[in-house]
């Protein structure tokens, strides 16, 4: 007789989430493009993770592929996802991806704040979400979302009364937090989770994401093109760029010794880590599109000061340069960093 135990959930530092080898592609005028290519990550439980990078670099087609929620006319065409408890999902059917979707894995999606149903109250759209997962104790999840909406810094009583028209952009994105919290999620996927909110709004949510990811150990992942907004948040960084991680490590590793050119040209160009928003640099040239990613060598070489000519011939690939911290470039990590002249973060 073969007896099953169930496999216990991991501690925290263990990886929750396992991206291997991941490669999604997009069809335009009958060519398929890959948008991700050959990306491995882990989402560790308790840790944040900040995946950054400038407009087009891949990271929302990735944060989609978490959910298997890549749309038309993309899909995944390569590699694994395997999520702790799930299994790999890029292998589920759609009824049992639609099971996990917000109960298991809790998502905000870019834009996420225009997504609510005009025609039902906010507590409603909550009481469909417990109810299309099978929670029987309706009052108690309501009144999770009260609590959650509250700690968002709103009244919980009349976001929940109110339709979409009737809240502020800033109060939409905050509730798509709720949304993605309330059913208990562990991995928590945030897009681009505070675009619509002030500067001190989005600190302040900010800080109470991290309170809510500390307080549940949550395996969280968080999509931003902007540097700055999740470098004080994030425990660790990945890089995008051309649809390939290029540098992936601990924040303070990463922002004092970028060994990317990319990562370093990113930081120099954040003027809220450079210090001085006078010496901030923004990055020359414009990156790739779809079409426009180089098929062979370095994706970014256009644009690097340190490209040689090995650049143009072979593909750097993500390999460890220190605990932790891993690379994918063929110039000497000394000489891209550390980030210490004007201009650069220090
Ligand atoms: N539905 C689609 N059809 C065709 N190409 C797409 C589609 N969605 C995204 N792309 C392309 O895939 C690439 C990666 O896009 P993606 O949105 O993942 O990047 P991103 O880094 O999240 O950028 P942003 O911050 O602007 O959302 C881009 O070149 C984009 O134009």
């Amino acid at each position: 007789m073969t007896t099953t135990t169930k496999k216990a959930a991991p501690e925290a530092g263990e990886a929750e989430v396992r991206v291997r080898d991941l490669r999604v592609h997009y069809r335009i005028n009958g060519t398929e493009y890959p948008a991700v290519a050959n990306a491995s990550l882990d989402l560790r439980r308790g840790e944040i993770t900040g995946l950054v990078g400038e407009s087009g670099s891949g990271k929302s087609t990735l944060a989609l592929s978490l959910m298997n929620a890549v749309p038309e006319p993309g899909r995944i065409a390569d590699g694994a996802i395997h999520v702790d408890g799930i299994g790999d999902v890029t292998t589920l059917s759609a009824k049992a991806m639609r099971e996990v979707r917000g109960s298991a894995l809790g998502y905000v999606f870019q834009a996420s704040q225009n997504s609510m149903n005009p025609l039902k109250t906010i507590g409603k759209q909550i009481l469909d979400l417990g109810r299309s997962h099978g929670v029987k104790d309706l009052p108690a999840l309501l009144s999770r979302a009260k609590q959650l909406a509250e700690r968002m810094g709103l009244d919980g009583n009349r976001v929940l009364d109110s339709y979409q028209h009737e809240l502020s952009g800033g109060m939409r994105q905050r509730l798509g937090i709720v949304f993605a919290l309330v059913l208990n999620a562990k991995v928590l996927i945030l897009d681009e989770p505070t675009t619509a909110l002030d500067v001190l709004s989005q600190s302040a949510v900010l800080k109470i994401i991290r309170q809510v990811h500390d307080e549940n150990n949550l395996s969280t992942l968080i999509v931003t093109h902007d540097m700055g907004v999740v470098s004080e948040l994030a425990d660790n960084l990945a890089v995008m760029y051309g649809g390939r991680i290029v540098e992936h490590g601990p924040t303070l590793d990463l922002l004092r010794n970028p060994t990317h050119p990319y990562t370093k040209a990113l930081i120099g160009a954040t003027a809220r880590i450079v210090g001085d928003p006078a010496a901030a640099r923004a990055l020359p040239g414009r990156p790739p599109d779809l079409t426009t990613i180089p098929r062979t060598g370095c994706v970014f070489r256009d644009r690097c000061v340190f490209k040689t000519d090995i650049c143009a011939e072979d593909e750097p690939q993500l390999a460890e340069h220190s605990a932790g911290h891993r690379r994918a470039c063929h110039a000497d990590a000394a000489v891209v960093g550390p980030t210490t002249s004007k201009g650069d973060a220090s």
